[in-house]
């Protein structure tokens, strides 16, 4: 099994952290997919013994050392300090890694972080991975997961701007994100029946439709409609307190409506060690919970752990060993 490791925003850890992979044992082949000379000065810079060559498919890769497969930067990367002039790039190693996995040299891909506002200014307008590969794949809608710290915090909407949430939220897309949630549940993480736990949009979950009324108006009926249909559906509940301990052990996943209010909760609980992942995707994508982390770049301060546990489930979700 070959994955992909795309090293993200060149300024960013990315690129330093696949020094790490060398520390591993992994049952499967990892090919670091960026710029050559910035993977080689990088990784070097934390850890100089590692050998980094050239990915070469037809050959066995050399024990201990770290393969790349070459795109070229735009203009030299510095750490620290982000350039548009780069945001092609770091959508070149994406667009390698997707091609690869969709044409089944690679097993699935784990991406490193990007900034997602360098690849804007770039003058492509980029959200997220999760977005892109999406539209990448042809597949209309996607679920982002995050994994960690014993929990599993699923979303209903991604990268958008807080005021346009609630339209955000309608009954297809709901019932479209529940039917993937369960799905990818069952067959991707062995859970055959799992039971959803499922967050209100308003305080307290409307308050009865006192605090809105998006709960009585869209969520309960699509919950209703999909417990005629089978799926352990537990909800709407106030998001406030569906994390807490007792609320949680009658779930094996959470969806939550919007980004900030299921993600503090998953990386305050496991940042450092979580996994985002993407679901209903034809390919298998993990990913890092943390971003570029510009403030660490180029010092070799930066934690693998959560890079280590992407790799481990894709390897898991790809069918190896975990
Ligand atoms: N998977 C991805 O591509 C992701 C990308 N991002 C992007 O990253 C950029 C920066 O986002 P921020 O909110 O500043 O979050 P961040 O995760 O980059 O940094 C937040 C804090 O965590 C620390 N940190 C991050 N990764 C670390 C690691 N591996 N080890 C130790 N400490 C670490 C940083 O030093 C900083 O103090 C944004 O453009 C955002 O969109 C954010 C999350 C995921
Ligand atoms: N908070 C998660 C995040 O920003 C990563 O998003 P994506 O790049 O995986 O879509």
């Amino acid at each position: 099994m070959i994955l992909a490791i795309t090293s993200g925003e060149p300024a960013g850890v990315g690129p330093e952290l696949c020094a790490a992979l060398v520390q591993r044992d992994w049952p499967a082949r990892l090919v670091v997919i960026g710029d050559r000379q910035l993977i080689a000065e990088r990784v070097h810079a934390v850890a100089p013994d590692v050998p980094v060559l050239d990915y070469a498919p037809g050959a066995a890769p050399t024990p201990g050392s770290l393969e790349v497969l070459h795109v070229p930067l735009a203009v030299p990367a510095v750490a620290g300090r982000l350039d548009a002039a780069n945001g092609r790039y770091v959508l070149d190693v994406l667009d390698r890694a997707i091609a690869g996995c969709k044409s089944g040299e690679f097993a699935g891909m784990v991406t490193a972080p990007v900034h997602k506002g360098i690849i804007c200014e770039a003058g492509v307008p980029f959200s997220g991975h999760t977005e892109y590969l999406a539209e990448a794949t042809a597949t209309p809608l996607v679920v982002m997961m995050l994994v960690g710290g014993g929990l599993r915090v699923a979303l209903a909407t991604t990268h958008l701007p807080l005021k346009d949430v609630p339209a955000a939220i309608t009954r297809p897309l709901l019932t479209d994100t529940l039917r993937i949630l369960h799905a990818d549940l069952s067959q991707r993480f062995s859970l055959p029946a799992p039971r959803i736990l499922v967050a209100g949009l308003n305080p307290h979950a409307g308050e009865g439709g006192h605090m809105g009324t998006e709960e009585i108006e869209v969520i309960t009926p699509v919950l209703d409609a999909l417990r005629a249909e089978g799926m352990k559906l537990i909800g709407p509940l106030p998001a406030d307190t569906l994390f807490v301990p007792h609320t949680l052990q009658q779930g094996d996943a959470v969806l939550a409506m919007y980004h900030d209010q299921g993600l503090p909760v998953l990386k305050h609980a496991s940042f450092g060690g979580g996994v985002n992942v993407t679901l209903g995707l034809p390919i298998v994508r993990t990913s890092v919970d943390h971003g570029t982390a510009l403030d660490l770049a180029g010092t070799g301060r930066a934690d693998p752990g959560s890079l280590f546990a992407a790799i481990e489930l894709a390897i898991a979700m790809a069918g190896g060993r975990p």
